[in-house]
């Protein structure tokens, strides 16, 4: 049976404390993530998606309940310490890369996550042949650009360099912010079977946040719907898979 590798007990986040503006805007979610999960979250704009993800990787402190990775109350752990099993992909495709520096050099960086982090040039060698044969499975011509600078990149590259090295070195949780949103319909598609590929076949943990209700429904064996703070379903294996579009959407009217 998979083990439960991330806990959230009743979190809860409150912004503007103490102010006129004061908000909750995560209200008691409870979840547990089990090993090998691939969970996809949707839900109306506002309903508090990246706040889920922000108080996950510890961008956002909790004002009451529990975090627990494998077991282990991270819940005021700090960000940079939450690097070392976590992993997170922007929406952006300028996050999450280091502009100047090449494509190669970018990767060597992303096996270092969560670890003191400097390029030996040695290291670079020793690991190119690998690197390219990586960048080819993003099917986009990422592995012809190695010595580019990733400032020099289209989105869609960029975007792809960005999901490599979030899981260059096998995170235990990937947080997928909406990582194809920024993308056109064909290069957005082919992102999207390459995260599929590399998850179903690193047996990876991850939370991928979308827009589109058919991705949602085509990728992972879960199905989050967050309204208004909370989760308002949690369809797994057989029940997602009875899912249509037209149920999910239902969620959306008001
Ligand atoms: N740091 C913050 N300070 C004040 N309000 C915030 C903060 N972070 C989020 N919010 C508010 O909390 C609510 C949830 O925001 P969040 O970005 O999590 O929603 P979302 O579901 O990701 O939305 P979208 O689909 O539009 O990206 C919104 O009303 C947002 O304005």
């Amino acid at each position: 049976m998979s083990k439960p590798i991330l806990e959230l007990r009743d979190v809860q986040t409150v912004v503007n404390k103490g102010t006129a503006n004061e908000t909750t805007i995560l209200k008691g979610i409870n979840l547990t993530i089990n090993e090998g999960d691939f969970i996809t979250i949707v839900g109306t704009n506002g309903a508090g998606k990246s706040t889920l993800f922000n108080v996950i990787g510890g961008n956002l402190g909790v004002d009451a309940g529990q975090i627990l990775h494998s077991g282990v109350d991270i819940t005021k752990s700090s960000e940079e310490q939450r690097t070392a099993f976590l992993a997170r992909v922007f929406q952006d495709p300028k996050l999450g890369t280091a502009p100047r520096m090449t494509v190669a050099e970018n990767m060597l960086l992303a096996t270092k996550r969560g670890e003191r982090r400097h390029l030996v040039h040695r290291q670079l060698k020793a690991n190119l042949a690998r690197f390219t044969e990586l960048a080819a499975t993003m099917n986009n011509g990422l592995e012809k650009r190695m010595t580019t600078a990733t400032g020099a990149l289209s989105g869609g590259q960029r975007q792809a360099l960005s999901f490599l090295m979030a899981t260059l070195k096998r995170p235990d949780i990937l947080l997928l912010d909406e990582h194809t949103a920024a993308l056109d319909p064909h290069t957005s598609l082919n992102l999207l079977h390459a995260t599929n590929e590399r998850i179903t076949h690193d047996h990876l943990t991850a939370l991928m946040i979308t827009h589109h209700l058919e991705d949602a429904l085509t990728y992972g064996n879960r199905l989050l719907v967050l309204q208004n703070g909370q989760i308002k379903a949690d369809f797994r294996g057989p029940e997602k898979q009875e899912l249509t579009v037209e149920k999910l959407y239902h969620y959306f009217e008001d």
